[in-house]
């Protein structure tokens, strides 16, 4: 891992209409580090990535490669669940070149790039199709070439692969994790999934139930890379978040009255 600043979260709340989702998180995130954020639904996962994103104000002190969030910016590229983020009138190459024309680098460097990227995300024979003939992998596979080609500092990602059937799913994370190792890039990778987290993470971040979430644990994944989900390790960390997840949830449903409290 890269030493250096990536993103430090000092005493983050978010508050929408006086409704508190997230209360006071704090959060190192080393250069280079890859860190998923896992919590039961509605604890405000994504809301916490769209602060680092810019996308939404927060209290408290949010920084990314040693400066201040205060907005969206091309050193934070953020890759969604759903497909549709790609400009359905635009190739895919279009697309992926989309940054660099707002930039205006010259087309025949740009058009270069976009084809390298391409090929890092296995995407070289699709590059003048539109998003509409491509599946949900190969959508999402462009989705974050269009992401490299910026080359941000940090990629947020809000469960890219939420949405795609389990083995392209599976491949997709080991394409992730393989362009994570080559570029070195600091990932925040929201997820529901907790065998995703341990493949992919150097450390998973829990958070507690909302409202009024906070950071719950944070879990080193010391596996290396490629990582067997069925080794003993992978095993022992897998239960030990699911029963962090699993008594959040059980607050959560228990407060609403929709199980007894004797239930655990
Ligand atoms: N723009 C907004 N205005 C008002 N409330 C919002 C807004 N965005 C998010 N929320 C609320 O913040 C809370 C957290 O939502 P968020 O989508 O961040 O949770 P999550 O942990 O990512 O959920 P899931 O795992 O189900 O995707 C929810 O109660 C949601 O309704």
């Amino acid at each position: 891992m890269a030493k250096g600043v990536g993103i430090t979260l000092k005493n983050v709340a978010i508050t929408f209409d006086s409704h508190c989702v997230v209360a006071g998180a704090n959060l190192d995130i080393a250069k280079g580090e890859f860190v998923c954020l896992l919590g039961p639904s509605g604890c405000g996962k994504s809301t916490l990535l769209n602060v680092i994103a810019g996308f939404v104000p927060a209290t408290g002190v949010v920084t990314a490669g040693g400066h201040q969030v205060k907005g969206p910016g091309v050193d934070r590229g953020i890759v969604f669940q759903s497909s549709e983020a790609l400009f359905p009138w635009l190739t895919v190459r279009e697309n992926v070149e989309y940054g660099a024309r707002i930039r205006k680098v010259p087309a025949r460097e740009r058009q270069a790039a976009a084809l390298e990227y391409l090929a890092m995300v296995g995407l070289s024979h699709a590059a003048d199709k539109l998003p509409s003939q491509l599946s949900g992998g190969m959508r999402q596979r462009a989705q974050i070439a269009r992401v490299l080609a910026n080359e941000p500092s940090v990629i947020l990602m809000d469960e890219p692969f939420g949405a795609l059937d389990a083995q392209t799913r599976e491949i997709l994370q080991r394409e992730v994790a393989r362009i994570w190792r080559a570029t070195g890039t600091t990932i925040v990778f929201v997820t529901h999934d907790i065998s995703e987290a341990v493949l992919l993470a150097d450390r998973v971040v829990t958070m507690t139930a909302g409202p009024r979430a906070t950071i719950k644990n944070i879990v080193r994944v010391d596996m290396e890379h490629p990582r067997d989900l069925a080794s003993p390790r992978a095993l022992e960390i897998e239960k030990a978040l699911r029963e962090d997840i699993s008594a959040e949830v059980g607050r959560t449903l228990r407060a609403q009255g929709l199980i007894s409290e004797n239930v655990a």
